[in-house]
C-alpha cells in the first residue's frame, strides 16, 4: 500500500461527506446570525470512501442516482470539502463536473476558452498554439465571437469539453452526463479522451452509460447510498451496477447486501456449475473444462430461471473451443416459475472487454413470441450460429422477458452464462473481432 500510495495520481483515503439538511431554509440563516441551536438534521452523502487512482488508469464510477458520484468528484477536484478524510492528486487536472464552471457568460467563446484555459493551467502560449484545434473541435462557427450567453446548452457543452480536453491534463476528470452533445461529436469525445489515455494521463469517468464504461475504463468503482459497494474489473461491476438498477425496494437492499458480500472472483464463481440435463456429451477435443466464466452475473428471477447455458457443434456436443467459420447451437433451458403472457427469449455475444458484438432476441415481433406459459413449464431454447469471430474469449449472456400493459420486463438474465474461445488458426486474416472476408485477400501485380 505505501509504495502505491507514493505513485498513485489519485489518492482517496476515508472520505466522508456530510451534508446539512435544513427544513426550512430560514433556518440556515437564522443559525448563520444568531447561532441558535442546531437546527438541521446530518446527511451522510459519502461513507469512508478509500481507493488510489495509478498514473495511466482509466477508472470508472458508477451508481444510481444520488449514490454520491459527483460528491466524490468535486471532492477530488478540490471544489468540495469532505467532512472527515483526505484525497491527492499529482499533476495537472482538468475537470468537467459543472456545465459552466470557469465561464464568463458575458464574454465571447473565444475570450472563455483563453479564461477556462488558463484556470486549466495553461500558458498563454499554449493556449495560442492550440487555440484553433479547440476552436475546430467545438464547430462553432462564428458563432466563437459571439457572447457565451447566445449559446445554446449544447453549444456551452462543446466549447466546455474542447477547452478542457486540449489541456493536456494529467489527470482529467469527465462528468459524462454532461455530454449532451449529438452523436457524433460524443464520438468526437471519446477518441478525444482514448488520445489522453493513450498519453499516459489517468482518467475519472463518471458515467450512467454501461457501454461508455465498458469502452473506455480499465477499472470500476459502484457506489450506492455514498458507500463504495465494489471495486473491480468494469465487466463485473457494470453487471452489479446494473441489477441494482433493475432491483427496487426490499429487492434492491438484498441486492445491495449481496453485492457487498461478493468478492472477486464472484461467488458464482466458486459454486459449482449448475447441473446440465445432459444429453449432450462434451467432446474433449474441443471442450475445455476448466474455462468456465469468471465473471457471471444472476439476476433475480422475476418468474424464470435459465440454467444449463452450453454451446453444441454440429453434433450436438458440447463444445467451449470453437473454430471460426464452423457452426454451433447456443442452448440453454428455462424453467418457469410463474404464469406468462408474450414471452421472449434473447442471447448475446460480448469480447472480454464487455463489448456487445452480436445478439438475437425473439421479442422483436409479436408473432415470435411464446403466447403463454405456467409455472413448472420448462423450454429449451436453442440459438443457431455461425462462429465469424476472430481468435479470442467471449461470452455468452442469455435473457428471458414477458409482456405487462405493453411493456417487456426481463423475467431473468444471465451474463456471462458461457464463455468460449475461438482457436487461433493459420490463414487468419481477420483483424478485430468479426471475419468479414469471404475470401483470401487478392494482391494483383500491375
Ligand atoms: N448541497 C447539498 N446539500 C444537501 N444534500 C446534497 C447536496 N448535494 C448533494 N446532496 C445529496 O447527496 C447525495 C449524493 O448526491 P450526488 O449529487 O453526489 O449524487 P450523484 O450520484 O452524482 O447523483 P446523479 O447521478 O443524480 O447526478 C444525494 O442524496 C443528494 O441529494
Amino acid at each position: 500500500m505505501p509504495s502505491d500510495l507514493d505513485s498513485a495520481a489519485i489518492t482517496v483515503r476515508n472520505v466522508s461527506k456530510n451534508y446539512r439538511l435544513y427544513s426550512r431554509p430560514t433556518q440556515r440563516l437564522a443559525e448563520a446570525l444568531f447561532s441558535r441551536k442546531k437546527s438541521y438534521r446530518e446527511f451522510r452523502a459519502l461513507s469512508d470512501i478509500s481507493f488510489d487512482v495509478q498514473p495511466g488508469e482509466t477508472l470508472g464510477i458508477v451508481g444510481r442516482n444520488g449514490s454520491g458520484k459527483s460528491t466524490l468528484l468535486q471532492i477530488i477536484c478540490g471544489t468540495l470539502q469532505p467532512t472527515s478524510g483526505s484525497t491527492t492528486v499529482r499533476g495537472r487536472i482538468a475537470a468537467l463536473l459543472e456545465l459552466g464552471a470557469g465561464f464568463n457568460t458575458e464574454f465571447t467563446g473565444r475570450e472563455n476558452v483563453y479564461l477556462n484555459a488558463t484556470i486549466l493551467g495553461m500558458s498563454q502560449k499554449e493556449i495560442d498554439e492550440r487555440f484553433p484545434a479547440i476552436e475546430a473541435f467545438a464547430g462553432l462557427g462564428d458563432f466563437i465571437d459571439q457572447p457565451v450567453k447566445s449559446y445554446s446548452s449544447g453549444m456551452f457543452v462543446r466549447l466546455a469539453f474542447a477547452t478542457a480536453i486540449h489541456s493536456d491534463p494529467d489527470v482529467l476528470i469527465v462528468d459524462e452526463a454532461l455530454a449532451v452533445g449529438d452523436e457524433a461529436f460524443q464520438r468526437k469525445c471519446f477518441a478525444r479522451i482514448e488520445h489522453i489515455q493513450a498519453s499516459g494521463a489517468t482518467v475519472l469517468f463518471v458515467s450512467h452509460a454501461p457501454s461508455s464504461v465498458l469502452q473506455l475504463c480499465s477499472r470500476a468503482i459502484l457506489l450506492d447510498d455514498g458507500e463504495m459497494l465494489m471495486d473491480g474489473e468494469p465487466k463485473t461491476v457494470i453487471g452489479q451496477y446494473q441489477r441494482l438498477m433493475n432491483a427496487s425496494g426490499e429487492l434492491a437492499t438484498s441486492v445491495r447486501e449481496e453485492i457487498l458480500n461478493v468478492s472477486e472472483p464472484s461467488q458464482a464463481d466458486n459454486e459449482p456449475a449448475p447441473k446440465a440435463e445432459v444429453e449432450h456429451a462434451p467432446n474433449l477435443d474441443f471442450f475445455d473444462p476448466h474455462l468456465v466464466p469468471q465473471s457471471t452475473v444472476e439476476y433475480d428471477t422475476e418468474g424464470a430461471q435459465i440454467h444449463d447455458m452450453q454451446i453444441l457443434n454440429a453434433d450436438g456436443q458440447r463444445v467451449n473451443q470453437l473454430a471460426m467459420g464452423q457452426n454451433y447451437t447456443l442452448s440453454y433451458l428455462v424453467s418457469f416459475t410463474e404464469p406468462a403472457e408474450n414471452v421472449g427469449f434473447g442471447m448475446l455475444i460480448k469480447s472480454v472487454g464487455g463489448l456487445e458484438i452480436a445478439g438475437a432476441t425473439t421479442s422483436r415481433s409479436k408473432h415470435r413470441l411464446l403466447p403463454s406459459v405456467v409455472s413448472g413449464d420448462k423450454r429449451r431454447v436453442r440459438f443457431p450460429f455461425a462462429c465469424n469471430l476472430v481468435p479470442g474469449t467471449y461470452f455468452f449472456n442469455g435473457g428471458v422477458t414477458r409482456e405487462i400493459d405493453g411493456e417487456m420486463i426481463f423475467m431473468h438474465r444471465i451474463l456471462d452464462g458461457a464463455v468460449f474461445k475461438v482457436a487461433l488458426s493459420e490463414d487468419v486474416y481477420a483483424t478485430g473481432l468479426v471475419d468479414i472476408l469471404t475470401g483470401e485477400p487478392q494482391i494483383d501485380n500491375l
